[in-house]
């Protein structure tokens, strides 16, 4: 049989409602239908080709990607596309771009944190892509540590401007996206400095580069830091350094959404929380979580395909050799990434509505939410995003030899994908401030403040603490209350423990520092409990067609199973589970694999195969 032959044999088999499962997938209806014909748009046009990309020069690669944007912004004015169709076109061109900057991050800061007069002054430029901006926040000495940025940014009521100056060559800008060669302008943060007196981090928008000849202005030295990891992949982004000799720029030029400097130099402080001028942060940190499950489809996708055409071993009298997603070993390596495509994917809409939510909230002078949504949103954008860089390694191995192959796609997915593990926040520090909201919870707990939201768990700690989980059958782990129970119980537990201790230090610091790994660790069951919690809310709603909620509860089941058997070791010392329920847990999962591939043969097969038309760079 030839491959496709295998493809449409497992297709043939498909025991649900396939075009119901889509649309469960892009989130309704009309979603699908964008998305469908987005990409149809861009496969189809020679333009946005993409199966050479990895043999280009950087130079070649880099011209070519600007063709693609060029063209893609000619594309969306003369079809006068939505944002949604706009931001579905870029998602299927699929090259890291100086416009993911532009619209992600430079019109969404002066979105967020510039009053109305700078969003009335500069929006309107930055839509029509008369200027287009980068996000300059880290500098060579400092990315976490924003509190240690060193640019300047200096009032001189003389003259009623500021003057921005890089004071040492670690206080250079050094790897904001599209800063290299294409902004003209930059969303810079600096220490804002008023009659000698540092306010701290705040934003500014400084022009770099003429709008005439694209020549930096004077005063500013700026560059591309050049290679980075992989071929292809990142390079077609224009990652930049920049320095500051002197600058002088108007004093509205500073964001003044959140704290203003008045005519004479006097700083004032909004009534407004401060960590908004993180705001563009929690915004791009909720968009890399709905991003992570497409990535990690698109992986999983590659490897099952492969492995339903791939056969090794097994042949008897001249029989065809066995599939290799026959294997148990490939299954239990494999199923558990496509439940977490799943998963992510339904957190990810969760994660969208509550910031949402948050928005309109603070419109609201509602800041109530605010270190929820903070700790979510961190919490979660390392979770998936270290969770999708590892599956896409394992998906190469799942591929054997031939995933190490430009070709299978894999390379420079997981060259283009691994980055999300650090910008944006390197993910254990992200973790790390998971941890300080739930410490902060804990040490609440007696104080009468009822934990509300994703943190609404802790308010039954006292029961958590000591429940026992109750399975005696291995299917009792099918039960969704039976495993929220147990998420909640391991997440608690660990949360407690870690206060305690923290408790034996004298000085919190210090204990934060030397507890820091376990801290971590209590993040990730968290954040795991969050993922699952919201993929048992999903299950929940009215899923219509045929067979789809069955397949979305083995996937939700797959997913919870496996994470038990991964950690066991948590869940066990946590004492709700006892060694044999957690071998009850696993003999649970084999059966579901089993089920999976036997009384369903094709079903979670297919799920992925319907995700085929991401695949549009060369691949099995
Ligand atoms: C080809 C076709 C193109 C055509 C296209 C045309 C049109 C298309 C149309 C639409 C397309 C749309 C595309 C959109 C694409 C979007 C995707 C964008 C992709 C982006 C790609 C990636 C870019 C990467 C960019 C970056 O990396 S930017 C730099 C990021 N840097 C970091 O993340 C730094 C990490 N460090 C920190 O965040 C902080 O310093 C810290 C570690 C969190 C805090 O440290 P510290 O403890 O020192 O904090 P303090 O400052 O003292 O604050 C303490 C208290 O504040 C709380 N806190 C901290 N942060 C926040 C926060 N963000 N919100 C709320 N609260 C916060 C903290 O918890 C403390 O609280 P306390 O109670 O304990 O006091
Ligand atoms: C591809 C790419 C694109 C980027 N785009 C942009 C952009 O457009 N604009 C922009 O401003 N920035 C951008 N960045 C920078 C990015 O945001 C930072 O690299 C990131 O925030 C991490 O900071 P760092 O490099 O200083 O890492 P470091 O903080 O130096 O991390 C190094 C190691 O130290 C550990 N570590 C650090 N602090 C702690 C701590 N407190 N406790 C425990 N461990 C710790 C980390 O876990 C990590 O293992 C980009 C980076 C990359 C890779």
């Amino acid at each position: 049989m030839e491959a496709l032959d295998y493809h449409a044999e497992e297709r043939r088999k498909a025991e649900f409602d396939v075009e119901e499962m889509k649309i469960v997938w892009a989130g309704s209806r009309q979603a699908y239908e964008i998305s469908d014909r987005v990409a149809r748009l861009v496969a189809s046009d020679p333009v946005f080709r993409k199966d050479n990309r990895t043999m280009l020069s950087r130079k070649d690669l880099f011209k070519d990607t600007l063709r693609k944007a060029a063209h893609a912004w000619k594309r969306i004015i003369e079809l006068r596309l939505s944002e949604e169709e706009a931001s579905k076109l870029r998602f299927f061109v699929d090259q890291p771009v100086f416009t993911d900057l532009h619209w992600g991050m430079f019109i969404p800061a002066i979105k967020g944190q510039g009053n109305e007069e700078q969003q009335q002054k500069w929006l309107p430029m930055a839509y029509k892509m008369q200027i287009i901006g980068c996000y300059a926040q880290t500098e060579l000495g400092h990315g976490s540590n924003v509190q240690g940025l060193e640019t300047t940014a200096t009032f001189d009521p003389e003259t009623d401007e500021f003057v921005i100056h890089s004071p040492t060559l670690t206080s250079s800008k050094w790897w904001p996206g599209g800063l290299g060669k294409v902004s003209t302008h930059a969303l810079i943060y600096a220490r804002l400095i008023t009659d000698g007196q540092d306010h701290g981090v705040h934003g500014f928008i400084v022009q770099l580069r003429s709008l005439d000849d694209h020549l930096p202005l004077p005063g500013i030295t700026v560059g591309d830091i050049g290679m980075k990891f992989g071929s292809g992949a990142y390079n077609s982004m224009d990652n930049g350094v920049l320095r500051f000799d002197h600058v002088r720029i108007l004093r509205d030029q500073m964001l003044m959404g959140v704290s203003q400097v008045t005519r004479e130099g006097k700083f004032m402080q909004s009534d407004v929380p401060r960590q908004l001028v993180y705001g563009t942060m929690v915004y791009v940190r909720q968009k890399i979580v709905a991003d992570a499950s497409c990535a990690l489809s698109r992986a999983v996708c590659i490897a099952t395909r492969y492995s339903v055409v791939r056969r090794q071993f097994g042949s008897h009298n001249g029989g065809p050799e066995t599939q290799v997603i026959d294997y148990k070993t490939q299954q239990s390596r494999l199923f558990p990434l496509l439940a977490s495509a799943y998963a992510f994917r339904f957190v990810g809409e969760w994660l969208k509505w509550l910031y949402t939510d948050v928005t309109q909230r603070l419109q609201a002078s509602d800041f109530s939410t605010l270190p929820e949504v903070h700790a979510c949103t961190a919490g979660l954008k390392s979770v998936t995003t270290s969770a999708t860089a590892d599956a896409i390694e394992e998906c190469r191995k799942l591929c054997g030899g031939h995933g190490y192959l430009s070709s299978s796609g894999l390379p420079e997915l997981f060259a283009v994908y691994v980055p999300a593990c650090t910008y944006e926040g390197d993910n254990v520090v992200l973790l790390l401030q998971v941890a300080r909201f739930l410490m902060k919870t804990v040490s609440q707990l007696g104080s009468g403040k009822k934990p509300v939201g994703t943190i609404a768990y802790m308010g039954r700690s006292e029961h958590l603490l000591q429940c026992r989980c109750e399975v005696e059958r291995a299917e009792d782990w099918l039960k969704p209350n039976v495993i929220l129970e147990a998420f909640e119980a391991r997440a608690a537990r660990m949360s407690v423990t870690c206060a305690k201790n923290l408790n034996n230090f004298a000085n919190q610091e210090e204990g934060f520092a030397q507890l820091a790994t376990d801290l971590a660790e209590a993040a990730v069951a968290h954040v795991q409990l969050i993922i699952v919690s919201k993929f048992i809310e999903k299950l929940q709603q009215d899923i219509p067609g045929k067979g789809v909620k069955r397949q979305l509860e083995i996937l939700f089941n797959v997913y919870a199973l496996s994470l038990l058997h991964k950690h066991l070791g948590d869940f066990v010392a946590s004492g709700c589970i006892t060694p044999k329920q957690g071998a009850l847990a696993n003999e649970q999962l084999r059966l579901l694999y089993s089920q999976v591939h036997f009384d369903n043969p094709s079903l979670l097969l297919y799920m992925v195969l319907l995700l085929e038309r991401l695949l549009q760079s060369t691949s099995f």
